[in-house]
């Protein structure tokens, strides 16, 4: 996941891939409740991973299940949920128990209702947006039935305060209303508990208003049934839980891929899975036909958001799909603007107003009210964020509409505001595909952890950049100049990957001189055929291994940074080396540190910087980094060998060490670590067009 303070996508080009998507959010977290309320252990596979389903979990195991993660490698979103079937712990009903559920609608709503159900004292607390978000008619229907729920805060909002009622005193014989026109998670959240105290009587509820997303409620009937509760289901207007339903768990359960999460990879598709062509080795073209594939939900999925495939059609996707597949191709292009309903996919249609930006025309999404009181305020921050881009675009009290930047020169470079809402996030991904040739830039980009936190890592595997716009930065200097530090700090700022270019030259003395390889101009062909076998990885806090064994120490040592300057000036190996090199360039950047970053390996980099100190300061540095680690030295011995190796260095034939023409120097000898870091950030900040278009 990355958890930098905003992440830039390079300007991209095409789609192409396979991605196996995490679970169902809403299957997840209704799963996770049934298999607690009911007795034994429910296997659950594939479960979602994500904050919303981590909340769940923790507050599983605090009304007293048993939550069992599965450490087969393997298998690792498996679950063993032993349940509480039907009842609490009376030492747990006795004390009041502070449940907090972060912005998870699908585990505040239905929580809250088994929880009043159930008799026990709790308080439920969330996120200031989970403050926000109204569950008034959630604990109206709820007090008909005789629970006792006070507001903590604001009235008709989180937080509250659950007070246990006498099963005898509950009310079931009149229907309960609840309004279903603010959100379907409410009924949801009562036919999931109701089971709890059907047992002499039906319960019946009765909806009031229109009732918005029903796909979820099909949801929730769906597992309710896997879970041995059918409820009758009149028109969608009456529910009928039936007298003697109980819980009974499936033991084994899938969660099915999240559709939801699908919509972001067909519009991928739909965008840029178009056929292209590459070059062959006859000197033409060869075609290639590009698609994403998208597995873990297909055409039989239950979950509602599916539907969105229906959309995507209509505005110009081609899409084939299997029991658990969809295969995405780009069909009409542009694509074609639409006018549609969207009230029964109010998640995914988020994605079409991102798909809107690539129509021939005005696309217009309606019937979404329930935007406004979900992770934000939606309907506003789809509105600013696309005009950002340059869409012009009209918010209505319930509709959007989006006309598309009118050419290329009216698309606008964005840093778009995330709002803490990971579809906001995840729909602005897609603006990277802009005709002007743009990144974008995406705030807070660990928003989506709600569901889907491995979304930016997913979405690079499937596309690539426009050429040439992945981004390096180069940060080339002498030894002990802190170049390694810097470099790291910067990758990590702006999540991008990092070369150690000087540890390739050290793995590769090693490896010669654990091969028996002298480290001359007579064995260079060797050594450099030597590369071409070796298995490098880096880590974080820069381990390396080399063939799987962790040789982070060993290739630190004085002598391998001797070996390392002695390959390093050897042509043949250097050649070797540059592939590998240019290997690391990756989406959605890269920051490489070396000695020739700059000047020999990307010499059409953005930004290049030259790191320096003082000879007397570097060997400081490096006495100090040495002793910490217990290896014994000596300044005076230490500063000699950095001026001899700084002076081969400089006079080696190929790409001696100087600064690249278009380098900024950088003398940290008097600077501290974070300083240098914020000055290149700076320099880097400068280079980007987001900041310039906002102002
Ligand atoms: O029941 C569910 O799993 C959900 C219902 C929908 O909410 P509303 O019913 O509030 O529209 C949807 O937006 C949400 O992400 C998940
Ligand atoms: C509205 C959403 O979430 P929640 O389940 O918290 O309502 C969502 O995931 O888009």
């Amino acid at each position: 996941m990355f958890s930098t303070a905003f992440l830039d996508i390079p300007a991209l080009q095409s789609a192409h891939g396979e991605v196996q998507l995490p679970g169902s959010k809403s299957i997840s977290n209704r799963v996770l409740l049934l298999a607690a309320l009911s007795s034994g252990t429910t296997t659950i596979h594939d479960l979602l991973d994500s904050d919303d389903t981590q909340v769940m979990l923790r507050a599983l195991e605090q009304l007293g299940c048993a939550v069992v993660r599965s450490t087969d490698p393997a298998h690792l979103n498996s679950y063993h949920i032993t349940g509480i079937a039907g009842q609490l712990a009376p030492a747990l009903a006795a004390r009041s128990t502070a449940l907090f559920l972060g912005n998870a609608g699908t585990a505040m709503r239905p929580l809250t209702a088994a929880l009043a159900l159930l008799g026990g004292h709790f308080e439920m607390s969330g996120v200031p947006r989970m403050h926000e978000r109204p569950i008034g008619d959630l604990v109206d229907a709820l007090r008909q039935l005789g629970c006792k729920i006070d507001y903590l805060g604001n009235e008709g909002f989180p937080p509250l305060r659950i007070q246990p009622v006498a099963a005898a005193q509950l009310q079931l014989n009149a229907p309960i209303t609840v309004r279903g026109d603010v959100s379907s998670q409410f009924l949801t959240a009562l036919l999931m508990a109701l089971p709890l105290v059907a047992k002499q009587q039906d319960v019946v509820i009765e909806v009031a208003g229109e009732l918005i997303s029903k796909p979820y409620i099909h949801i929730t009937l769906e597992l309710l049934k896997r879970f041995g509760i059918d409820i009758h289901n009149e028109q969608w207007q009456r529910f009928t839980v039936r007298a003697g339903s109980r819980y009974q768990s499936p033991h084994e359960i899938h969660v099915e891929a999240d559709a939801s999460s699908a919509s972001y990879f067909i519009a991928l598709g739909a965008i840029a899975a178009s056929k292209g062509s590459k070059p062959n080795a006859q000197g033409g073209t060869t075609s290639v036909d590009r698609v994403v594939k998208v597995m873990g939900v297909g055409a039989q999925s239950i979950q509602g958001d599916i539907r969105f495939v229906e959309a995507a059609r209509a505005m110009g996707a081609a899409i084939t799909s299997g029991p658990n597949w969809l295969e995405i191709r780009r069909g009409t292009w542009p694509l074609q603007a639409i006018d549609m309903d969207c009230n029964h996919i109010p998640d995914a249609a988020m994605t079409l107003a991102a798909m809107a930006l690539y129509a021939n025309g005005t696309t217009t999404l309606r019937n979404i009210a329930s935007w406004r009181v979900k992770e934000t305020d939606r309907l506003a921050a789809m509105a600013i964020e696309l005009r950002k881009l340059g869409a012009v675009v009209e918010e209505g009290a319930d509709y959007l509409t989006i006309t598309p930047p009118a050419n290329r020169e009216a698309w606008k470079p964005a840093s778009i505001h995330t709002y803490d809402d990971h579809r906001v996030a995840m729909c602005f991904s897609l603006a990277a595909f802009n005709p002007a040739g743009l990144p974008v830039r995406i705030e807070d980009p660990k928003c989506v952890a709600k569901t889907f936190p491995g979304y930016f890592e997913a979405m690079f595997s499937a596309v690539r950049a426009v050429p040439g716009s992945v981004p390096v930065i180069c940060i080339d200097g002498p030894t002990a100049s802190g170049k390694g530090t810097v470099a790291a700090a910067v990758a990590e700022h702006l999540g991008y990957h990092l070369l150690d270019s000087g540890a390739l030259y050290r793995i590769t003395g090693l490896a010669a001189t654990r091969a028996g390889i002298p480290i001359d101009a007579e064995h260079a062909s060797q050594i450099a055929a030597l590369i071409a076998q070796m298995d490098i990885q880096f880590g974080a806090d820069q381990q390396v291994r080399l063939d799987g064994e962790d040789i982070s120490l060993a290739i630190r040592s004085e002598e391998a940074g001797m070996n390392a300057s002695l390959v390093s000036a050897l042509p043949a190996v250097r050649q070797a080396l540059v592939q590998a090199q240019h290997d690391f360039r990756q989406l959605p950047g890269l920051v490489a540190d070396g000695r020739d970053m700059g000047t020999v390996i990307f010499p059409l980099a953005p930004l290049k910087v030259y790191l320096t100190a003082s000879a007397a300061k570097r060997a400081e540095r490096r006495h100090k980094q040495l002793i910490e680690k217990g290896i014994p030295a000596t300044i005076a011995d230490l500063r000699a060998d950095l001026e001899a190796r700084d002076s081969r260095d400089m006079n080696r034939a190929t790409a001696p060490l100087h600064a690249a023409q278009d380098a900024f120097l950088l003398d940290n000898s008097e600077m501290g670590v974070d300083n240098a870091v914020a000055q290149v950030l700076s320099w880097w900040e400068k280079r980007q067009p987001f900041g310039k278009a906002q102002a």
